[in-house]
């Protein structure tokens, strides 16, 4: 599986097509705004709306819940008060719900059995530790290496909330198929009987290769370029605010902010989004994340790329998605049901999860990859004694 530099594939010329590329209205859950020439609903921002907006949607509760609680201070002293008994017992009815996945390797791998293993993962906080900055959230040279191998042997696929091109230039490998923008915007295999599914795919051939885009949300990106500048504009003045354009959908960073001003950043998103309709608000690690209102997600990113890599017979493949986010529920969710592949949740806390296994961080993620490789390596070695 070779795929030279995929994320530099232009968008084809065909792009206006709308019989090609118009989004199909099955994804489409509202109507087309009727503002000539402003993807807003009123074209200018409304006055703040009352801060209890913020606190009665659940907006505040899950900003503060995207990060780990703080332990309390004694009285009059500097000591934290670590509920150690209380940690460990959470720690471990987390790890009897989800086990190690390192330590049911040999189960998953029963599984993989007589299957075509495929790999999804996702970026930050699961192949790059969470940072402060994230323009620096770099993959380490041994990911790199790892996550090279696991695509000589499995199709392997990220799928992140990055714009594509951003997660690629941190990834930096032509071995793996990209879906980028929570997977609104996916390169993946060229499909020689394109899907009735998706009938606004385009393959298409660059520098020889030849793969399939699919942009399901193409036609918000004039509003999500509208947004991001109308965020970039309300947030300048909170210290430590990063907003960041990721062309289908929009991060607003308040992991730098002070959280006195968490409240203020909720506030302005949500009523900046009170002019969009067709625009909603999900939250990662101390992120908002501004993306299009249709019915698309990792998980639909997984079914897709399945789907194009012809290994749609569920019985006869096992997907393995890792990662350590809320959006990355959706993949978790899509394997779950029936039965269908194995979700593994990257996380060091006790969190509630669809995934079936779990991993402690990025450093537990190389170790379990390579081991997958190892495992895969013996299983070929074993049938060409045969
Ligand atoms: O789906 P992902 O690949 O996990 O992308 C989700 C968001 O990841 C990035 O933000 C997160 O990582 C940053 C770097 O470690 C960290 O500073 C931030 O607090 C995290 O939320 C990315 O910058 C976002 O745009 C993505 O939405």
């Amino acid at each position: 599986m070779e795929l030279k530099s995929p994320h530099v594939l232009s968008d084809p010329a065909t792009v206006n097509n709308k019989s090609r590329l118009g989004i199909h209205s099955s994804l489409l859950t509202y109507s087309q705004p009727d503002s000539p020439g402003k993807y807003s609903r009123t074209g200018s921002r409304k006055s703040a709306g009352s801060l209890d907006d913020v606190r009665s949607n659940g907006l505040l509760d899950a900003m503060m819940a995207s990060s780990p609680p703080r332990k309390k201070l004694l009285k009059g002293s500097n000591t934290q008060v670590v509920s150690i008994d209380s940690d460990i017992e959470d720690y471990l009815s987390f790890m009897l719900e989800y086990p190690s996945a390192l330590d049911s390797f040999d189960k998953i791998v029963d599984h993989a059995k007589n299957k075509k293993v495929a790999v999804f993962l996702d970026y930050d906080g699961t192949l790059s530790p969470i940072v402060d900055d994230p323009d620096r959230a770099f993959m380490s040279e041994a990911m790199r290496a790892t996550v090279r191998s696991v695509a000589r042997y499995f199709p392997t696929a990220i799928i992140s909330g990055r714009s594509r091109d951003k997660v690629f230039d941190l990834v930096k490998l032509t071995e793996l198929y990209y879906a980028g923008s929570h997977g609104m915007d996916i390169i993946g295999p060229f499909s020689q009987t394109p899907s009735n599914n998706y009938p606004n795919c385009v393959n298409t051939d660059h520098q020889g290769n030849e793969t399939t885009l699919f942009q399901p949300a193409r036609e918000f990106l004039p509003m999500i370029d509208e947004v991001f500048r109308t965020l970039v504009e309300i947030t300048k003045d909170i210290t430590g605010s990063i907003v960041e354009n990721h062309k289908f959908c929009v991060s607003v960073h308040y992991r730098n902010v002070e959280e006195n001003n968490w409240t203020t950043i909720g506030q302005r998103v949500h009523d900046t989004l009170k002019n969009y309709p067709r625009l909603r608000s999900t939250h990662g690690r101390k992120v908002l994340e501004v993306r299009p209102v249709i019915d698309w997600n990792k998980g639909k990113a997984v079914e897709f790329l399945l789907e194009s890599l012809g290994l749609n017979d569920w019985d006869d493949v096992l997907p393995i998605y890792i990662g350590d986010d809320k959006t990355d529920e959706d993949a978790f969710k899509v394997l779950r049901e029936g039965n269908r592949g194995c979700g593994i949740l990257v996380s060091s806390m006790k969190k509630q999860s669809n995934a079936l296994y779990s991993l402690r961080d990025p450093t537990e993620v190389k170790k379990f990859l390579q081991v997958l490789v190892n495992w895969k390596r013996e299983e070929e070695r074993k049938h060409g004694e045969n």
